[in-house]
């Protein structure tokens, strides 16, 4: 089986076994999630984190951005560029204009910008993780793009995949692509091999 079958086998199989969650199954995950997040969010220093808004049974961070709206973290989300298949980060604020994008995800809508390397942070949705660091995407191939020279940066934001305990896999087939982790927080526990660079 070729790579490319095995990933998109093992997307649906994900998908649907994150779908198939029940309403308070997702509150509960979602309340644990910000548990074991939160030693791990740098306090103090201004700090600027990325996130997402969830979809398809992602784990949801809506507990995460109240807490971070509290603590004074200015919030990012993607936007897609407009013909790049990779992404934007916008500002992110509780009265920020919203668009949904051709996915049907709401974005902020014409507010301010950063680069990538400005973020502090960036919160990664996915669909499959291993506890090595492996990350199974939605197959648009959009983080792994906007943070494919990220390693040669100068200064690059710490990179959290963030799920489902029930979205791991003993193994995600890996491709030369694939953006590597610093580690993937699920709702039960921190799954990391080094320490977690602080920028
Ligand atoms: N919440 C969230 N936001 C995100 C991502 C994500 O995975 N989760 N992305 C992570 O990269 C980017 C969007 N990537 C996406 C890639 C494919 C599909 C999707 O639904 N594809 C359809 C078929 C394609 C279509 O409708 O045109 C599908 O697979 O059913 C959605 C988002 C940016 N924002
Ligand atoms: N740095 C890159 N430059 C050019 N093409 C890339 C790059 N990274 C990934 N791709 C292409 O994107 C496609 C999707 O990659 P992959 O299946 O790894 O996406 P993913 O990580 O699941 O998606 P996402 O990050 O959007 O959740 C692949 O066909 C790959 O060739």
């Amino acid at each position: 089986m070729t790579t490319l079958t095995a990933k998109v086998q093992l997307r649906k199989q994900l998908r649907a076994t994150r779908r198939g969650l029940t309403a308070e199954q997702q509150a509960l995950a979602a309340e644990r999630l910000l548990t074991v997040l939160r030693p791990l969010l740098g306090q103090g220093k201004k700090q600027r984190i990325a996130l997402y808004t969830a979809m398809d049974g992602e784990i949801d961070l809506t507990p995460l951005v109240a807490a971070c709206r509290r603590w004074r973290i200015e919030l990012y989300l993607p936007v897609l560029h407009r013909f790049k298949n990779s992404l934007l980060f916008a500002r992110y604020d509780a009265d920020s204009p919203m668009q949904a994008n051709k996915y049907g995800i709401p974005e902020p809508y014409q507010t301010a910008l950063v680069k990538p390397w400005q973020l502090n942070l960036v919160l990664l949705p996915l669909v499959g993780f291993d506890p090595q660091g492996g990350r199974l995407g939605m197959g648009g191939g959009y983080y792994d793009r906007t943070f494919a020279g990220a390693a040669r940066w100068p200064k690059r934001p710490a990179m959290l995949g963030v799920a489902h305990e029930c979205q791991k896999v003993a193994r995600i087939p890996l491709e030369p692509w694939d953006i590597q982790l610093d580690a993937i927080i699920s709702d039960a526990r921190v799954y990391r091999k080094g320490p977690i660079p602080a920028n």
